[in-house]
């Protein structure tokens, strides 16, 4: 038996040890969970949503532990203090309280991604555990102490790499994994960085922004654990198909309370996917129209021209200008918004209203006593006159119905631009009444709620009736927890009293976040952030009044017109200089064979790239497949079909929208219909057509790029999308073309 062996052995007896550990502990929370399903106290209806509560609970946690029942130790750190930790991707303890693994996020674990040869930082060692299932096939060493290089009792390498490229080479599954056994350092440091307000981590592509922004929430999920569980953590990204590719990383790492939603989707009751026009969206993401809805949202309290005729049960009066006039200052003095501030107004309007009632009830010598003020006023309040009237001046509005119509008037639209605007930028704001919502829509329908107002009133007396209701989570906690075993301090009373009070009305916490416009999240991760305009970054600033913010992103990656230039054009309106600035180097995506055409392509068209490393050099040289434009088609079929057997991967066929149809037929018909989606939700099929802007964030194992020459002219960030498209293969890349091929693109 070499050393080695008999260190694989070694670790291969703790291993069992711990999941030994893991398994008696899943055993363990079985039966609790099947105790509390059968509890005594289970006998009124709260009970027993209660209790279906605490069984979710334990569900969850059994889910977890049985989601790292094969997988749950990669590290060992053994420290000059002769102290030794396995680090995993949980926690796990003795029954007498000894700890057998350190979770990856606690502060022990911080120096298994962070010591180096330089900076060791009391690190002697730090060991990877390769492993099949359970079983420990390999290790791989860091000796970070000179001594110890001679001694046969450690394996011969000296890096972490070996790891790190069987992970970053290993066949995509069309879902990203998560990297924790993996993390390098720089993406550490911006993992655990412990600034509370935004943190942008920049970095060209492939360099791991979404995979240690997701680790960085999942990290600030274990660190915060209480004001997160509250608040939760909002992770925004541009198409649903990418949040279908990232949806796993945090279950993986043990997080589910997490809401996901894309930028169409900010705006509850509202899924925009399409986006308008350029010149469209520069305007509508413009932070001059906060300034134009404000005004628009004003022209619509209105003084009437003439004064309003009024029939109070056979009574004739009128509702003057004057009288409107100065209920509306009263009500616009509030500085409330429109709809809450209406309440204002219409209680002043009617205080006038009843006076020159009243002096028509004497004018009309029909007897009124001072004690009948209140009547006269309800009965103006309730008369159907009075109603319409005041609803003509001021009138409550949902965001979507005051949007429907402001847009489709082209006279209010330039009235409300005023001199923010000019009045051909106000009209190409015009659109019919029943058009589609876009994603460009969607931060303005927020402005509007905003300016409008919602009624807090529903909102506090739910939060009133939680507060109670958390007393008697607690009474209920203790009583359930006095009936099981709970010994291990596996579950303590406090955590499944929160947990009761997260899905008292049946809606997990997550749920209720997304159901909600006005949430605010303890934590916002934003992905691929360069293409939102300033107005999505308000109503993303406003989810999150403390800025506590993961803004990921690459500003040579910008494809949208309204998108940023710089980080710090982008962010400074919103954030003072609390910024912090990151940067990512090493491409753990795309080889180099690869990257030296993406780069080319950059250097040509004045991109402003981010200089990467690449860690692979990569096995395959990109093809360069010249066709006549009418067998465009066939040829990227015929490369598809090539790349597919060249990798036995996922392929990506990315192509303008004018050849999407004719490619998609082609591979259904040659690869089967079944293997084929279209579009970024069709990533986990072997074969995926889309758009490059849908491939944005995404990778394939082989990519084929159709007509790049077009894809750079398409539009006026054409050069930015060819450089993502060439950027999205782990393996092979195919580029398909008739007639040139574009500056700085060349076999
Ligand atoms: N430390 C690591 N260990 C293993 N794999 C890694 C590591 N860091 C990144 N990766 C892998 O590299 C790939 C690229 O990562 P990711 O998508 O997060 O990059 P990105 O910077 O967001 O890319 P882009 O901006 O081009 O979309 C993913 O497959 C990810 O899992």
């Amino acid at each position: 038996m070499t050393s080695s062996d008999e260190q694989i052995a070694l670790e291969q007896r703790y291993c069992d040890r711990v999941y030994a550990r893991i398994d008696e502990q899943i055993a363990r929370l079985e039966t609790q969970h099947s105790s509390v399903i059968g509890a005594q106290t289970a006998s009124t209806h709260q009970n027993r949503s209660e209790r279906d509560s605490f069984a979710t609970f334990y569900e969850d946690r059994i889910g977890l532990l049985r989601s790292v029942s094969s997988n749950a130790i990669f590290g060992r750190l053994d420290r000059s203090d002769a102290s030794r930790h396995y680090i995993g991707r949980i926690g796990v303890f003795t029954a007498e309280g000894t700890q057998l693994l350190v979770d990856w996020r606690a502060p022990a674990a911080a120096a298994f991604y962070q010591a180096t040869p330089k900076c060791p930082g009391g690190v002697r060692l730090r060991r990877h555990l390769v492993t099949s299932g359970r079983t420990v096939v390999d290790i791989e060493d860091d000796v970070l102490d000179g001594s110890l290089l001679d001694s046969d009792e450690h394996h011969s390498s000296l890096q972490g790499e070996g790891a790190l490229l069987a992970a970053v080479s290993a066949k995509r599954t069309g879902r990203m994994g998560d990297i924790v056994a993996t993390i390098q350092a720089e993406q550490d440091r911006i993992i655990r960085h412990e600034t509370r307000g935004a943190l942008v981590v920049q970095g060209g592509p492939g360099t791991g922004k979404t995979a240690v922004a997701l680790h960085r929430a999942a990290y600030q999920l274990y660190t915060h654990r209480k004001r997160l569980e509250h608040s939760g953590v909002l992770i925004v990204a541009p198409t649903r198909g990418f949040l279908r590719y990232i949806e796993r990383v945090l279950p993986s790492l043990g997080e589910t309370g997490v809401v996901t939603l894309t930028p169409g989707e900010l705006v509850p009751g509202v899924r925009a996917d399409k986006r308008d026009r350029e010149e469209v969206a520069r305007v509508k993401g413009s932070l001059a129209m906060t300034k134009v809805l404000r005004r628009a949202i004003k022209a619509r309290q209105q003084i009437p021209k003439a004064p309003i005729d009024l029939n109070i049960d056979g009574v004739h009066i009128t509702l003057t200008p004057k009288d409107v006039r100065a209920a509306r200052a009263e009500a616009r003095a509030t500085g409330r918004p429109h709809n809450l501030a209406r309440t204002t107004f219409v209680r002043a309007a009617l205080e006038r209203l009843v006076e020159t009632y009243c002096a028509e009830l004497t004018r009309l010598e029909r007897p009124w006593a001072e004690e009948d003020r209140a009547d006269l006023l309800h009965d103006l309040r309730t008369n159907h006159d009075v109603k319409v009237a005041l609803n003509r001046c001021w009138l409550p509005y949902s965001p979507q119905s005051f949007a429907r119509s402001f847009f489709a008037s082209k006279d209010r639209l330039v009235h409300a631009a005023g001199e923010h605007m000019s009045a051909r930028e106000a009209k190409l704001l015009h659109r019919s009444k029943d058009a589609e919502w876009t994603v460009d829509d969607v931060a303005l329908l927020d402005e509007i709620a905003e300016l409008l107002g919602d009624d807090d009133s529903a909102a506090q007396r739910e939060q009133d009736k939680a507060r109670a209701a958390e007393r008697s989570n607690l009474e209920y906690a203790e009583k359930v927890l006095s009936m099981i075993d709970s010994s291990e301090g596996i579950v303590s009373a406090a955590e499944l009293a929160a947990q009761v009070g997260a899905r008292r009305d049946g809606r997990s916490l997550a749920e209720k976040a997304a159901a909600d416009r006005a949430w605010t999240y303890g934590h916002i991760v934003v992905d691929e952030a360069q293409e939102l305009s300033p107005m999505m970054w308000r109503a993303l600033m406003r989810r999150n009044p403390t800025k506590s913010f993961t803004i990921v992103g690459d500003v040579a990656q910008t494809s949208s017109i309204s998108g940023a230039d710089s980080w710090d054009s982008a962010l400074s309106p919103f954030i003072d200089d609390r910024a912090c600035i990151e940067e990512l180097t090493v491409n753990y995506r795309t080889p180099s064979r690869i990257m030296r055409h993406a780069s080319s392509l950059a250097a040509a068209h004045g991109l402003s790239v981010t200089e990467v490393r690449s860690v692979r050099n990569g096995e395959h040289d990109v093809r360069f497949i010249e066709a006549p434009e009418a067998d465009l088609v066939e040829k990227t079929l015929v490369e598809a079909r090539t790349l597919a057997d060249l990798t036995r991967g996922r392929v990506a066929i990315l192509c303008l929208d004018d050849h999407l149809d004719a490619v998609l037929a082609g591979a259904s018909s040659l690869f089967g219909e079944a293997a084929v989606g279209r579009g970024s939700v069709g990533i986990d099929r072997e074969v995926s057509v889309m758009t490059p802007t849908d491939a944005k964030g995404l990778e394939f194992d082989a990519v084929v790029i159709v007509q790049p020459r077009e894809i750079l002219e398409s539009h006026a960030r054409g050069a930015n999308d060819l450089y993502v498209a060439l950027t999205r293969p782990t393996q092979a890349l195919s580029v398909v073309y008739a007639g040139d091929l574009p500056a700085g693109l060349q076999p």
